[in-house]
């Protein structure tokens, strides 16, 4: 059984059908991508998955178990995490307190069990941060763990949103754009590293326009135009597609 499931998904907007009767399955441990032109409604399919929006109609499921309309919270601690388009990181916090509220997004459902259960919060703040810390490493951040985020530079922000993502120790986890607004150099770092955190086991959900980027990391891509989905196959199927060559790579690649 594939690890997600995603059957008839559609949401409307008033008049707007920002995503309309789409399925697709994806299996553990790939890394899956998602395109489209601008609006073409791939944000929406990940704000859907992640619980942000109650889909209209349709079912998601996770290992066979519906997940559709279930808070990001809940998700959380199912191990789905994400990051997102804009940044969503704590300015006036420290680099390492960001990726430390990612565990306890994690935790929070078990918040009081979890305070019983150690001998003080305190302890148990020094291994998040320790993992916090470690993460970053990861992430290639290792200079930043005392800085503040405001002094930091946008794409190592961008890697901080991931880290703060991979702190809820995910099994799938969603990157929005990771390579949107970074310099070449930047953006083939984030491509090892997307490439690092699913050779660590983590099913990968990408929406990139970087067309080199997802091309080259790819597994399967799903093609959305208008909504709807266009096609679905490897990097080569795809690229080949009529459908997709005039929707969409025949204007952008
Ligand atoms: N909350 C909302 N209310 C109304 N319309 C919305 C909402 N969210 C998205 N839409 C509309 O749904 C469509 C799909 O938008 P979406 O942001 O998902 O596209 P996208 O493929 O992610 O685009 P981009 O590549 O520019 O990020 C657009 O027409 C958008 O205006």
């Amino acid at each position: 059984m594939s690890m997600l499931q995603v059957k008839d998904l559609s949401i409307h907007f008033g008049g707007v059908k920002a995503v309309q009767n789409v399925s697709f399955n994806i299996d553990a441990g790939i890394v899956y991508s998602v395109i489209g032109p601008n609006g073409a409604g791939k944000t929406t399919l990940f704000n859907l998955i992640t619980g942000v929006y109650k889909p209209t109609t349709g079912e998601i499921r996770l290992d066979g178990e519906a997940i559709h309309g279930k808070s990001p919270n809940e998700l959380a601690t199912r191990g789905v995490a994400r990051t997102f388009q804009n940044l969503q990181i704590c300015m006036n916090m420290t680099a390492v307190e960001n990726v430390m509220v990612g565990a306890h997004l994690r935790l929070d459902r078990n918040l009081v069990k979890a305070a019983l259960r150690f001998p003080g919060l305190k302890r148990r703040d020094a291994e998040t941060r320790a993992e916090a810390a470690e993460l970053m490493c990861f992430v290639g951040l290792e200079k930043y763990v005392e800085a503040r985020a405001d002094a930091m530079s946008y794409g190592a922000l961008k890697r901080l949103e991931i880290a703060r993502a991979l702190a809820m120790k995910p099994r799938l986890i969603f990157l929005d754009e990771p390579a949107a607004g970074l310099n070449p150099k930047e953006t083939i770092e984030v491509d090892h590293l997307v490439r690092k955190i699913a050779d660590s086991g983590v099913t990968v959900v990408l929406v990139e326009h970087d067309m080199k980027m997802v091309m080259n990391l790819s597994d399967r891509i799903l093609v959305l135009d208008y909504g709807k989905k266009l096609a679905e196959g490897s990097g080569e199927e795809v690229r080949k597609n009529p459908d997709v060559i005039a929707a969409y790579l025949g204007a952008h690649a």
